[in-house]
């Protein structure tokens, strides 16, 4: 997606950094045969690495996946111990490395306390360029009123997230609104069933990584690329 122009644009050339563990390294090369043999306009090189110090030499955008992934019966937080001291490692490279300008998004779990620990070892990145995904969650929101109302997902608006991206993260669908022919009106007049918007609606919401996880054994990587990407 990234090669594609969906996340920079379609006039933006890229240069990629991919980075893995060694135990890694030969399905990060087939990753690079895969990209070259797409032959993307929009794709000027691809570095495999798996020295961190390399990936984050002069990198203007870090997108920070690598990590250990959630099984099922696990919550996020349970991936701290394992996760957060290669958050500390990446950080103080990208402290040392990176453009001074990087922008990072984070997109492993416990994806906000990996975010703090990176505004914590990489002081010289200015804090409002670290963010940390969340916007798969507000999509899962606008699919889920979508889907109960029987409207196009771009006709919901205004949908709020509040909290971590994790289950006990509230979606608030107070103030959202659905483009109809007669202009916006509110959900909480279109979703007739109160109790669905207070009770199922938060939870399928809350637990929809759980879902996924729990039905093919790993979480997908197309809906995060997908909200990774998002330029609207
Ligand atoms: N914030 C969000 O909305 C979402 C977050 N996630 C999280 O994103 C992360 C990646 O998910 P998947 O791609 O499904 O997992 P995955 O297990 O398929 O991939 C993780 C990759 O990280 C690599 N890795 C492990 N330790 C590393 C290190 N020290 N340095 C560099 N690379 C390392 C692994 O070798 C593997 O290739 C997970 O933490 C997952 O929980 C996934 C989906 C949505
Ligand atoms: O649940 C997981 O571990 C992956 C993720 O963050 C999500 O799908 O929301």
């Amino acid at each position: 997606m990234i090669a594609r122009g969906i996340m920079l644009g379609p006039d933006q050339p890229v240069i990629l950094h991919l980075l893995d563990i060694t135990l890694a390294a030969e399905a990060l090369n087939v990753v690079k045969m895969e990209l070259l043999d797409a032959a993307f306009s929009l794709l000027k090189e691809v570095h495999v690495t798996t020295d961190i110090i390399e990936a984050c030499k002069d990198v203007n955008i870090a997108i920070m996946l690598g990590g250990f992934s959630r099984k099922e019966g696990m919550e996020r937080k349970d991936m701290m111990s394992k996760n957060v001291p290669i958050y500390k490692e990446q950080a103080s490279a990208l402290e040392k490395h990176a453009a001074s300008d990087c922008k990072v998004l984070v997109v492993a779990n416990p994806a906000n306390t990996n975010a703090l620990i990176l505004k914590e070892f990489s002081p010289s990145i200015p804090k409002k360029n670290i963010t940390c995904l969340t916007r798969l969650d507000h999509n899962r929101a606008l699919s889920q009123i979508a889907e109960r109302i029987k409207v196009y997902v771009t006709d919901v608006k205004n949908v709020i997230i509040w909290g971590n991206h994790s289950s006990t993260q509230y979606p608030d669908a107070n103030h959202a609104t659905i483009t109809t022919t007669n202009g916006e009106r509110p959900v909480k007049e279109l979703v007739t069933n109160d109790h669905w918007l207070k009770n199922e609606f938060i939870n399928t919401v809350q637990q929809c990584g759980t879902a996924i996880i729990k039905a093919q054994k790993a979480s997908s990587a197309l809906f995060a690329a997908s909200a990774a990407c998002m330029r609207d």
